[in-house]
């Protein structure tokens, strides 16, 4: 049986009070990427291949819904921005949210149509992400970005798709802000 509780969310650490699951993604772990390969095994190299996102869950198996937090370093790979996997959920009909605490970012989206959006990450900015929308966020800051997640458990991730073929934009570095542009490896 399950029974309510109080979870603590720290909106700068994203520490989760209690969690019941976590892990750590180094950068090493995010190999292909990135689309410069050299400058990526060259900051994994002089980096001491430094954690580029940790994820932090509150689950239980015997419910529908799940949150947790996701903790991004700042951090560039040949002027490409420290981001995350991205996916697909398995389930069709799943969507998820992301409620940002702390730091500053962009979520990159893109329909199984090809269709490419951004929403912009921010303390303030809860990001709706809908069915059958491949989701990537990544910090385009020099802080943590540290969001908020909510879901189905059983949501269920496919990076098969987008690990294979990439997404059709890349977020990068341009005169000190960041840009929006085609990914020159998309296949
Ligand atoms: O799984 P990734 O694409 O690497 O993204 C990292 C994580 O970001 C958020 O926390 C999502 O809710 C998680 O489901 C996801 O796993
Ligand atoms: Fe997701």
């Amino acid at each position: 049986m399950l029974f309510p509780e109080g979870v603590a969310i720290d909106g700068i650490s994203g520490e989760v009070t209690p969690s019941t699951d976590r892990y750590t993604k180094k950068l090493s772990e995010l190999s292909g990427l990135f689309h410069d390969a050299a400058a990526f095994d060259k900051v994994v190299a002089e980096g001491g291949d430094p954690i580029a996102y940790e994820v932090v869950d509150y689950r239980k198996q015997e419910c529908d819904i799940c949150f947790g937090t996701t903790i991004m370093m700042p951090g560039q790979v040949g002027g490409e921005y420290f981001m995350t996997r991205g996916h697909f959920h398995e389930r069709k009909d799943c969507g998820e949210g992301y409620y940002t605490q702390s730091g500053e970012g962009l979520l990159l989206l893109e329909s199984r149509e090809g269709e490419v959006r951004t929403v912009e990450m921010k303390p303030g900015i809860c990001a709706f992400i809908p069915p059958e929308w491949a989701h990537r966020s990544i910090n385009t800051g020099s802080e943590k970005l540290v969001f908020v997640w909510f879901c189905a458990t059983d949501a269920g991730h496919d990076y098969g798709t987008i690990r294979e073929r990439g997404m059709r934009k890349l977020v990068v570095e341009r005169d000190g802000r960041p840009a929006i542009i085609d990914n020159p490896n998309f296949a």
